[in-house]
């Protein structure tokens, strides 16, 4: 039976991000992709492709999820930008009581090229209600210093430390996300279980097409767990995937640079196969 995967997510107007780029990558890994849009994001052409996010009324998000949770069990979600404090809420009530089995919190606070949050009052009821719930959290450098609570995060020991901390708010397993931000040669993240720290290490690609790598990474790892996949297998997979994204991605918009989700698929002929 075909994989059921849920992002419970805002739209990306601009298509590279956030719900486009999670049902994308759902599809490119052969599941089924469903999605409750919590918020909509718009960029301002005419004001430095300044960002502006519109949230959802909550009750629609619970009527997305109610009509979702409605038909045959979700094998695995993710959740990324989620809007009101209130959607946050319903969400996390929405997979304990449906007891979904893979669960991967991407917790989004900002986009690329800013370290302004975007809604700085959902850090901490993100912390309390679902990083506990997440087989696996995926934060960027930025996100991970506000979750861990730290003043910088430089080194790949910063990392690790950051790591500590993170787990103890209650996920399985971390995985924090160095990308382009971490001074280093290579895009190295740092995934650790509680017991052993694993380094995920690919070439950096020197390449400004990078929107959306965050979000397709985590529908990767969402994918590749519903599939069978340990969790450190479906972040390596996930981490080969979002690299063909990126060295792939595609000029559309004169701000930023999007990844191409089809890439590993399409351009690499490489082909998920894990069923
Ligand atoms: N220029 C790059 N070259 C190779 N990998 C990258 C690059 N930028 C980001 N990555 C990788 O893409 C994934 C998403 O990371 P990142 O872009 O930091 O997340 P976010 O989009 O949430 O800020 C990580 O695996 C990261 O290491
Ligand atoms: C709706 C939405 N979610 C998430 C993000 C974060 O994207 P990334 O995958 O680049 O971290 C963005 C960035 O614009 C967005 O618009
Ligand atoms: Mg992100």
């Amino acid at each position: 039976m075909i994989k059921k995967t849920l992002t419970i997510a805002g739209s990306d107007s601009s298509g590279g991000a956030g719900i486009q780029a999670d049902l994308k990558t759902f599809q490119e890994f052969g599941t089924f992709g469903f999605c409750a849009i919590t918020s909509v994001v718009t960029m301002d052409p005419d004001n430095n492709w300044s960002h502006h996010v519109t949230s959802m009324e909550p009750a629609l998000v619970e009527q997305q999820l109610k009509t979702i949770f409605s038909g045959k069990p979700i094998d695995g979600l993710k959740t990324g930008m989620l809007g009101a404090i209130e959607t946050i809420e319903i969400a996390a009530r929405y997979i304990k009581k449906h007891q979904v089995k893979h669960v991967v919190i991407d917790p989004v606070m900002a986009c690329k090229g800013s370290d302004e949050l975007l809604q700085p009052e959902n850090v901490e009821t993100m912390k309390k209600l679902l990083l506990p719930l997440a087989t696996i959290a995926t934060p960027n450098l930025l996100e991970a210093k506000f979750l861990a609570n730290v003043p910088t995060i430089s080194s790949l020991d910063d990392m690790k430390q950051a790591a500590e901390k993170i787990l103890e708010l209650g996920p399985k397993t971390v995985v924090i996300k160095g990308g382009k931000a971490l001074g280093t040669d290579k895009a190295i993240d740092v995934f650790y279980d509680g017991k052993e720290f694993t380094v995920l290490s690919e070439n950096k690609i020197q390449t400004h097409n990078n929107h959306g790598a965050g979000c397709t990474f985590a529908a990767a790892i969402t994918a590749g767990l519903t599939k069978g996949l340990s969790t450190e297998k479906a972040a390596r997979q996930a981490k080969s995937f979002v690299t063909a994204a990126i060295k792939n991605g595609v000029d559309i918009y004169p701000y930023v640079g999007h990844i191409w989700h089809g890439a590993y698929n399409h351009a690499e002929k490489r082909i998920i196969d894990n069923n």
